[in-house]
């Protein structure tokens, strides 16, 4: 038995009372009512309905024929499975059957009975019709909303193609879908994005996420006390008050966006957004665009306007891997009409007709709503002859009309090819209903449908995940979703379609006008330039680049030799990759080359080119590298810090230590490490802990750590854009909004730690750091030490370490840092140089301006963090060596694969088995410490046999004096 059943069954006592009022009761006096299954007393036929309806009712009709009649408890009903019959509703009948009945959702969540959806019948309706119809959904504002539709439908290939950078991988489609349109409405709504990335307020998206969710189960469930009040008193209104609650909060955050724009708090895309326009509409007509009025208009815009589509793509695609011929013939088609130089855009969706079959087949099966939405009569009227009366509830079963055998053949299978144009086979389908109370939005709905059905079978290759079919049974609700989500799908990108082809293909138009400008344009007077594979016009060797770019390079360079050039975009760049090379770059050439290239990030990222890391070379950058020298990397700075670097260290090895109690255990290292170098930079910088126990406050440390993960992505996407300026423009600017709303917050970050360490907030250990330091320097020289230069300090300071390390004395140790460094440079290619004047490498000419990458660091532009980096790393890898001993999980070497990303030549992530040498006990004995926990267990030893030939008895004592003091803290020395 089904939900409501469990309310049906109280009925027992009240049954008999009330079975002989009605059942005797004078029935109506029509006497040509539809056909009807036998009924029983109150119910009426509520009992024999089970989920999905339109599939009863089908069954139904084969029985009583395509007009019969149902008692929903006291309402009578009349179901219409034919579309002679739903002609006849929708024509001759239209305007008395336009009305809906009053159910409680209609009540309560639209506003008692005023939205477009739920009015009834009559001026107030009208009215909501025609503004919708002007102002909301008219061809001339959807096109003004065009950009939103296609930027979303761009995130969301973008977001594929992260998925399937590597091939085929599994999707799951159906919250994309979801997302993509609940995105597409709010923005054209309120200008908000909800979902995904760039979410603005992160607290109010969740709020309207949660709303989202609540409202689709209650709009599925329907609620049997509509049609059996009795139903809302026995279930003690515990429904009622649910949805009652619901429509509350629902109130409170349309009232809350229409309050925002009203007191133009929101930003630039606002402007433009359907609560701007409506509420400059109430300036006017004050009385007629009410608060009230425009809240119901947005909410029946995300109701009707979101789910509906993002099933119906759902469907389609679920059908196109279920008929891989269908979607080769769709993809020829795309071919043949648009290529793959440029990305589908709206206006192609009209000449592809085979897409469009697939959408109306699509719609013809699986309509979004089955059984519309419900009508009511407003006066007696009669459908193929059988009396309907007044109130009586209309469902019209287009999901069984789109399947009649006597309208279509061979109905159940999916054959997009039955739409061959112009054979008016549409028009014998209903998805969006008939009549004055048809769809309004099924404009909207095509152009969306059609523009990201398009784009997905343009840019990706899709297959099922195994040999099985994708299911393709109906499950409950309004709009008729699918009982299993879309995830059995496997998408891979089509070879054309990388990430910046995607832009790129924007370029077709401009791409004749630009080639013959730049390749006709004078050549640099340089002769002899580095040797150089076959390049294209205006993206020059940009397509033949497949990251990770050091591997494309050394591949490059078995052909053309160890100093070639490449065209990025209008760029010219020199590739070096011999050690005589790089040595004639940082010696004889080191100041010409001293330079930086001036990308998008330097500008945004390091402020506009003044930190050290991004300055051109001259006076700004000298007194830069002079100050970091002397004070901030200093040796004598440097011990000042010491004290910090132990304390992480120590940290780590206790985290360890507590991982491998029970002996050797599996320890995901990546993100311990990163966590370190990070704590240990900004307690040098700031006085403060960011990852790990002990950060004081969780907000700022929050704050910190997503702008890090942020500046990580930014950092290693390298953005075409710099090479090809009209990508920033093609792109609309998204790339470079992102990485300025990202400076920004970083310029607050950086500037609120100054002002507190200004205002002397902050705890003891500040008092010895960098931003005092630097504030200290800034009160003796503030034209120097300015706020922009300390920030731009920090910053740089933030950049990862690694570099040559110098353990003094442990030279094996050493030597393995070293060699690890030789095979896996931590900046595979360096920082990108830039020639400042003529000059020569490898008797080639290089011209000025020209970009220098280089496997080596070397010259007046080589790291000048390399001692701390020696000294973290150097006495991190020392500790874990000598503290745990460390075996691999399983048999399978650690893969070495590195990254994709420019300087992420880290492995993904280490598994290494680590074991405190608790096991052998004889090795500890002899090292004579033994650190045990309260109970007596043994936790952690330092040092351990091995170790005695490497560390002499000294160094042993001195660590174990450095942690015993602070492990006594968790543990007991025996
Ligand atoms: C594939 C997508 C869609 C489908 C299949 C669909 C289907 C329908 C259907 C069957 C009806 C009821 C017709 C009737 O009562 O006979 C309806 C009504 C409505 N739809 Fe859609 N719809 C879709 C998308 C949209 C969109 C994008 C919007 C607006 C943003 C929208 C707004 C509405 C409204 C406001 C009504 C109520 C009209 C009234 O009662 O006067 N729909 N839709």
């Amino acid at each position: 038995m089904e939900d409501t059943t469990i309310l049906y069954s109280s009925l027992s006592l009240l049954f008999l009372i009330f079975a002989f009022k009605l059942w005797f009761q004078p029935t109506t006096h029509r006497k040509n009512l539809p056909p009807s299954p036998p009924s029983i007393p109150i119910l009426g036929h509520l009992h024999i309905l089970k989920p999905p309806m339109h599939r009863a009712f089908q069954h139904l009709a084969e029985k009583y024929g395509p007009i019969f009649s149902l008692r929903f408890g006291s309402h009578l009903v009349v179901v219409v499975s034919s579309a002679s019959a739903a002609e006849e509703c929708f024509t001759k009948n239209d305007i008395v059957l336009a009305n809906r009945p009053k159910l409680l959702i209609g009540k309560h969540i639209h506003y008692n009975h005023t939205t477009l959806v739920q009015a009834p019948y009559g001026d107030h309706w009208r009215n909501l019709r025609r503004i919708t119809a002007i102002e909301v959904l008219s061809s001339h504002r959807l096109n003004t909303f065009l950009s939103i539709r296609r930027d979303e439908i761009k995130r969301l290939l973008e977001k594929l193609s992260r998925a399937s950078r590597q091939g085929f991988s599994k999707v799951e489609l159906k919250t994309m879908f979801s997302e993509l349109t609940f995105n597409v409405m709010m923005r054209m709504v309120a200008g908000k994005r909800y979902y995904g990335d760039d979410v603005e307020d992160e607290e109010e998206a969740n709020r309207f996420r949660k709303i989202v969710k609540e409202a689709a189960a209650y709009g599925g469930a329907s609620n049997p006390g509509d049609f059996l009040p009795i139903l809302n008193w026995i279930d003690g209104g515990n429904f009622m008050n649910k949805v009652a609650s619901l429509s509350k909060r629902i109130d409170e955050f349309l009232q809350g966006l229409i309050n925002e724009h009203r007191s133009k708090k929101v930003g630039l895309e606002n402007t433009n957004t359907m609560i701007g326009h409506m509420l400059s509409l109430q300036e006017s007509q004050p009385e007629y665009y009410t608060d009230q009025i425009i809240k119901g208009l947005i909410l029946v815009t995300l109701l009707a306007g979101t789910e509906t589509s993002a099933v119906t793509l759902e469907w389609a695609m679920s059908n196109l891997v279920n008929h891989p011929k269908v979607l080769k013939k769709a993809r020829a088609e795309m071919d043949a009409q648009v290529g793959q130089e440029r990305l589908i855009d709206e206006p192609d969706v009209s000449e592809l007709h085979y897409l469009q079959s697939i959408i109306s087949e699509t719609l013809r099966l699986y309509p979004a709503a089955p059984l519309l939405v419900p009508h009511m009569s407003s006066d007696n009227c009669t459908i193929g002859g059988y009396d309907v009366p007044r109130d009586t509830i209309l469902l019209i079963n287009a999901w069984a009309i789109h399947r009649d055998p006597k309208l279509w053949n061979d109905p159940i299978s999916f054959k997009p090819e039955r739409f061959k144009i112009g054979e008016g086979e549409t028009r014998k389908i209903m998805p969006f209903g008939l009549g004055r109370r048809a769809c309004p939005g099924a404009g909207l709905a095509q152009r969306i449908v059609g523009l990201t059905l398009g784009s997905l079978i343009q840019c990706f290759e899709w297959k099922r995940v195994g040999k099985d079919k994708v299911d393709m049974t109906e499950g409950r609700g309004i709009t008729m979703p699918k009982t299993q989500p879309l995830e059995k799908l496997e998408s891979k990108q089509t070879a054309t379609m990388e990430d910046t082809t995607i832009l790129y293909s924007s370029l077709s138009l401009l791409f004749l006008i630009f080639a013959f400008k730049l390749w006709f344009q004078p050549k640099t007077r340089c002769k002899n330039l580095p040797p150089s594979p076959p390049s294209i016009p205006v993206l020059g060797h940009l397509h033949i680049l497949k990251p990770p770019m050091h591997r494309a390079f050394h591949n490059l360079a078995k052909t053309y030799g160890p100093i070639f050039s490449l065209r990025f975009g209008s760029s010219l760049v020199v590739v070096v990759s011999s050690a005589s090379a790089a040595e004639e770059c940082f010696t004889k050439n080191d100041i010409v080359f001293a330079n930086r290239p001036k990308l998008l990030m330097g500008k945004h990222l390091g402020y506009n080119h003044t930190t050290l890391a991004q300055a051109p070379y001259g006076d700004h950058w000298r007194n830069l590298r002079r100050i970091t020298a002397i004070e901030v990397l200093s040796s004598h700075r440097l011990n000042t810090f010491l004290s910090i670097r132990r304390d992480e260290i120590k940290r780590l090895l206790e985290k360890l230590s507590r991982a491998s109690r029970q002996g050797f255990s599996k320890v995901e290292l990546k993100t311990m490490f990163s966590e370190l170098t990070f704590n240990v930079m900004m307690r040098m910088v700031a006085g403060k802990r960011y990852y790990g126990d002990d950060v004081e406050d969780e907000e700022e440390a929050n704050r910190f750590r997503k702008i890090v993960k942020e500046a990580a992505a930014y950092g290693g996407a390298s953005n075409p854009g710099d090479f090809l300026p009209i990508l920033n423009w093609i792109d609309g600017g998204n790339f470079m909004n992102k990485v300025v709303s990202l400076s920004k917050r970083i310029d607050e970050f950086l500037q609120g730690l100054i002002d507190e360490h200004r205002s002397k907030k902050v705890g003891l250990e500040s008092t010895n750091n960098m931003i005092d330091h630097m504030l200290s320097l800034q009160e003796s020289q503030p034209e120097y030490y300015t706020d922009q230069i300390i920030k731009g300090l920090i910053l740089v300071s933030q950049e990862r370490l690694i570099d040559e390390p110098n353990v003094s004395k442990l030279h094996y140790l050493q030597s393995i840092i070293s060699e690890t460094l030789r095979l896996y440079p931590t900046a595979p290619l360096l920082v990108p140089h830039m020639s400042s004047g003529y000059c020569t490498v490898g008797g080639y000419d290089v011209p000025r301006e020209t970009r220098k990458i280089m496997p080596f660091g070397l010259g007046r532009r080589a790291c000048p963090g390399a001692g701390l980096a020696q000294r973290v790393v150097g006495l991190t890898l020392g500790s874990l060596i000598q503290c745990f001993e460390w075996e691999r999980v399983g048999e399978d070497k650690v893969d070495m694969t590195e990254g994709t990303m420019w300087k992420d030549l880290v492995v993904d992530c280490l598994k290494i088995n680590i074991h405190a040498a608790i096991n052998s006990k004889e090795k500890v004995v002899r090292l004579g410490i033994i650190i045990r926990n309260h109970e007596g267990d043994q936790v952690m030893a330092v040092g351990c046999q091995k170790l005695q030939v490497v560390y002499s008895p000294q160094i042993v004592e001195a660590l174990i004096s450095r942690y015993a003091a602070s492990v006594e803290r968790w543990f007991v020395p025996v």
